[in-house]
């Protein structure tokens, strides 16, 4: 069996996957707070757990993978959401559910197995209040519940930062209900005009940590495998659910290995909802660019380093894809090759999966391209938003496949004579057709642009 190796944020060190129930994965990702449309940013974690989900399923088994993905469904953003605009929170909340799987969906990402809504955990987020402050790690106090951070020594662990640090640092609320300014708000009370339930502590809701601490447990158990997430949650959500559950569940590991996505920027800063330098993924659909050259763009960077989206990047990606999926039409996948399912395995080394996928191109075996474009979720047949890209019809990109054997001859003839003239007049001629023509060491790749005109081509054949 193939041995996936991941970087864990916790270790700060890549770890082989030992799954601590053989033949059994699993994996938590903390997922949106619906009150939004999601921006480019939010579906950056969801193409990269997605990938890993699919290599997961590829390796294990689909039966042995359990994929968690929660809704955050009640939050003062939503709160403030609901009184700027006099609608109801339900209808914010249900309306932005659906929006999410639309869009994610139009990316190419499977639905995960199992997308809990906090504000059908409720009790079992109380319960485990209660277990915290049974164990000494949390107080009430005027009517919130308080996780008591110094009754946890290992706080701080994951991100690096110890107690004062953080209080050095952080922009902490300094309420006079807080014994320590950085415990933070398991519960907290309602107005009757705000969303709440009845609790020991009087009518309040959840904070946001232990919302997660309370969904992974009840679906994956006290100690789970994966838990991922973008790493601006790593501070303090992250180090928040440890504390959590933790300090509920003692002697559970919570979860082995943790992941974290870097940021999508825009202009070298995070692209958030809160700075308002965003635009949203449906946005880019309705512009007309296929949800499967977002993915392919996420894809194309490792998910450990930051990236900015461009149209450059987009135009490529396209015109890759669009050349790909004439090439693949009407074929039977075939297998993906082990040297590159290592590569995906080696903490998603999708970059290099790409590039061998060019290399497959090159070499005309369409029947493994499709099988590993399908394994990382491209090529399939219900990625939508190509229907208004006219692709090259197969006699034209018979035309090409031909040219670009003819070019990469020809290049190789001129490396031992160095008469590049050949070279250069099918370059010249390929360019006046609208071809870009792109020539490395892997070989040559011709991509046809906007002002393609496949006429042109007819006088080399
Ligand atoms: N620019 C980004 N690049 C990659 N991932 C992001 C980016 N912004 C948010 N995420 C991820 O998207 C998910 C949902 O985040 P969230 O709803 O907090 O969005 P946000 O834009 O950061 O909102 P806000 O600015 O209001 O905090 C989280 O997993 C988060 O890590
Ligand atoms: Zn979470």
């Amino acid at each position: 069996m193939t041995e996936i190796r991941l970087w864990n944020t916790a270790s700060k060190r890549k770890e082989p996957l030992i799954p601590m129930r053989p033949g059994a994965v699993s994996m938590y990702v903390c997922g949106p707070t619906v009150y939004d449309r999601a921006h480019l940013g939010n579906a950056r974690p969801v193409v990269v757990f997605d990938t890993l989900n699919r290599l997961l399923r590829h390796v294990y088994g689909a039966d042995a993978v359990t994929y968690v993905r929660n809704f955050t469904d009640v939050d003062d953003k939503i709160i403030a959401r609901a009184e700027e605009t006099g609608r109801d929170i339900a209808q914010i909340t249900g309306e932005t559910t659906q929006w999410y799987l639309d869009d994610m969906a139009a990316i190419g990402a499977l639905e995960p197995d199992a997308m809990p809504r906090a504000t059908d955990y409720i009790p079992a987020m109380v319960a485990m209040i209660e277990t915290l402050i049974a164990g000494g790690h949390a107080y009430a106090a005027e009517g919130h519940v308080l996780f008591s951070v110094e009754s946890y020594t290992a706080y701080g662990r994951l991100s690096g930062r110890s107690v004062e640090d953080m209080i050095a640092g952080a922009r902490v609320e300094v309420a006079p209900y807080k014994r320590n300014p950085m415990d933070f708000v398991l519960w907290k009370p309602s107005t009757p005009d705000q969303p709440g339930w009845d609790s020991p502590w009087g009518r309040g809701r959840p904070g946001w940590h232990i919302e997660c601490s309370a969904m992974s447990r009840e679906l994956l158990g006290d100690s789970f495998d994966i838990h991922g997430g973008g790493n601006d949650l790593m501070f303090p959500h992250h180090e928040n659910e440890i504390a959590q559950s933790c300090c509920a569940n003692p002697g559970s590991d919570f979860a082995r290995i943790w992941m974290h996505n870097e940021m999508l920027l825009v202009e070298g800063k995070k692209m958030s909802k809160s700075l308002g330098n965003f635009f949203t993924v449906r946005e880019l659909l309705d512009q007309g660019v296929p949800g499967e050259v977002i993915r392919f763009v996420f894809l194309s960077t490792h998910y450990r380093k930051p990236m900015d989206w461009t149209e450059e990047r987009a135009n490529t990606a396209r015109r890759t894809l669009q050349k790909w999926r004439e090439q693949t039409r009407d074929v039977t996948p075939g297998d993906v090759p082990d040297h590159m399912l290592q590569l995906l395995a080696d903490d998603l080394n999708v970059s290099g999966y790409i590039a061998e996928m060019h290399q497959l191109a090159h070499a005309h075996d369409q029947s493994t391209l499709l099988a590993a474009g399908q394994l990382v979720g491209l090529l399939g047949e219900n990625l939508s938003g190509w229907e208004i890209v006219s692709p090259a019809d197969g006699a034209t990109l018979s035309i090409l496949d031909d040219l670009q054997r003819r070019l990469a001859e020809a290049r190789d003839a001129a490396m031992q004579s160095k008469d590049f003239s050949q070279v250069d007049h099918l370059k010249t001629a390929l360019l006046a057709a609208g071809v870009e023509v792109r020539m490395s060491k892997q070989g040559v790749d011709l991509v046809p642009g906007a002002g393609f005109e496949p006429a042109q081509l007819e006088r080399l054949k």
